[in-house]
């Protein structure tokens, strides 16, 4: 049974550096990745953007793109967005025996002992981690976090429905979410950042506080 991959995130807003793990991960793994917005991120403020328009950035930064899907059933649930409520939920709709996997940041991967019943989530899903800048993740710091789950095979994801950790290995990108914000709300560039629908979008809803006529790389 093929694999199949939930990019969790804010998405506030989604940048190129999401959509370079999203597209590396698809690559890597020949598996459908299905970026999924949190309705209420659990571990950081409100975002800026309502969940709606986050979800709709997805929409319009994923259109056209084979593999790549947005996966709403956050937006669905009450509350804040639980990892291991969600994956138990995607159990119900993909059965137990079919591989799935979580794709996240190298960052986020370390601050795993911080979620909600982490240790759960080695039984519902694969974990596919993304180096980032800022977040090395040194000799022994998966297994630190997952003793003895760490495979180079990415074949194994494809072999158990779950508790695999594979490192995705892929371009640095040094986009942020909170630096294009950032950017915007100092008048200064960013769209070249994000993909040009989403910063289109960002502009026409005044996003983040974007001043129509500043902040553009092109006029
Ligand atoms: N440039 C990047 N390289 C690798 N992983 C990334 C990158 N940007 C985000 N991620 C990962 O994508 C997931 C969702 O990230 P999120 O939507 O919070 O974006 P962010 O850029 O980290 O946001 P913020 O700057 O607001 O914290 C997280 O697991 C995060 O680690
Ligand atoms: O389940 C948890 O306890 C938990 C704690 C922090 C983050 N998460 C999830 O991790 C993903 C990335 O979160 P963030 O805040 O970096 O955008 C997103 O899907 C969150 O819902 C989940």
């Amino acid at each position: 049974m093929s694999l199949v991959v939930f990019y969790g995130g804010t998405f506030d807003p989604i940048h190129d550096g999401h959509l370079a793990v999203a597209r590396a991960a698809r690559d890597a793994l020949a598996a459908q990745v299905r970026l999924m917005p949190a309705a209420d991120p659990p571990h950081r403020a409100a975002p800026g953007a309502d969940a709606a328009q986050r979800a709709h950035m997805l929409d319009l930064a994923v259109a056209g793109e084979a593999g790549l899907v947005v996966d709403r059933r956050e937006l669905q649930r009450e509350g804040r967005s639980y990892t291991v409520e969600t994956l138990r939920e995607a159990r119900g709709e993909f059965g137990l025996e079919r591989p799935l996997a979580l794709l996240i940041g190298a960052d986020s991967f370390l601050d795993l002992p911080k979620w909600r019943e982490w240790r759960a989530l080695f039984g519902l899903a694969h974990f596919v981690v993304a180096e980032r800048p800022g977040s090395p993740l040194d000799e022994g710091r998966i297994d630190a976090i997952a003793p003895s789950r760490e495979t180079n095979d990415p074949a194994d994801l494809g072999r158990a429905p779950a508790g695999r950790v594979y490192r995705l290995k892929q371009p640095l990108h040094a986009e942020s979410a909170s630096q294009v914000r950032e950017l915007i709300a100092d008048g200064r560039p960013w769209d070249e950042f994000v993909p040009a629908p989403v910063a289109a979008y960002i502009r026409a809803s005044g996003l983040y506080g974007v001043v129509a006529d500043r902040g553009a790389t092109t006029a």
